[in-house]
């Protein structure tokens, strides 16, 4: 068992969707998908990240040679789809916000997929919190502090769980070290879906 990680501004809501919640979520992302297919994005360094990722919403989160931003079109050209109504919907009953968000990023865990700790800073406001969701297999979440290299704690996240980062965890380190792969049966083939939804231009 991990300890609930004591952060101010991290909230996580456990079983937050139900199965069937986290089905349709699951057939909504998949129309995404087939619109704006996923991706293995390089970094500026050139090294292939091992998360898949596309984006729904008016940006999609990239990555190249060039490094990372928000772009309008996905690499192939095409404008991103729209955030499924679902996520909109998610992320009303758990902020009260009125601003919707603009991008909704859509990462793909495989087997051996992790992303390494990192701030989400790439947004233009950081006073709107990033709601995260879970699906699929259980994945190691990470956590830190406002600082790179400072002490962190990790907790395990399941299918359904919803994370909010907000106030002093918007811009805290974070990241998946590995995930549970076939702890799920949501995705038959196996693998950890996580959306993230995210206001970039206030
Ligand atoms: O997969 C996760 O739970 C976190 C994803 C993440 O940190 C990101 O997409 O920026
Ligand atoms: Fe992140």
């Amino acid at each position: 068992m991990t300890e609930p990680l004591k952060i101010a501004g991290f909230k996580i809501f456990k079983e937050q969707l139900n199965a069937a919640e986290q089905a349709a979520m699951v057939a909504d992302l998949r129309a995404v998908a087939q619109a704006a297919p996923m991706r293995r994005p390089v970094t500026r360094s050139g090294k292939q990240m091992s998360v898949q990722m596309t984006s729904a919403g008016r940006v999609g989160w990239i990555s190249d040679r060039r490094g990372y931003r928000y772009e309008p079109f996905h690499p192939d050209g095409m404008a991103w789809p729209a955030i499924p109504a679902r996520m909109l919907d998610l992320w009303q009953d758990l902020t009260g916000l009125e601003r919707k968000p603009d991008c909704c990023l859509i990462n793909f865990y495989g087997e051996e997929a992790r992303m390494g700790l990192h701030q989400d800073n790439d947004e233009g406001d950081f006073t709107y919190p990033v709601v995260s969701v879970s699906l699929g297999d259980d994945g190691l979440f990470r956590m830190g502090g406002v600082e790179r290299g400072g002490k962190t704690q990790s907790v395990w996240l399941s299918s359904g769980d919803v994370v909010v980062m907000g106030g002093d965890a918007r811009l805290a380190y974070h990241g998946v070290d590995r995930i549970r792969f076939g702890s799920s049966s949501l995705l038959p083939d196996g693998g950890r879906i996580n959306i993230t939804l995210r206001v970039v231009q206030a």
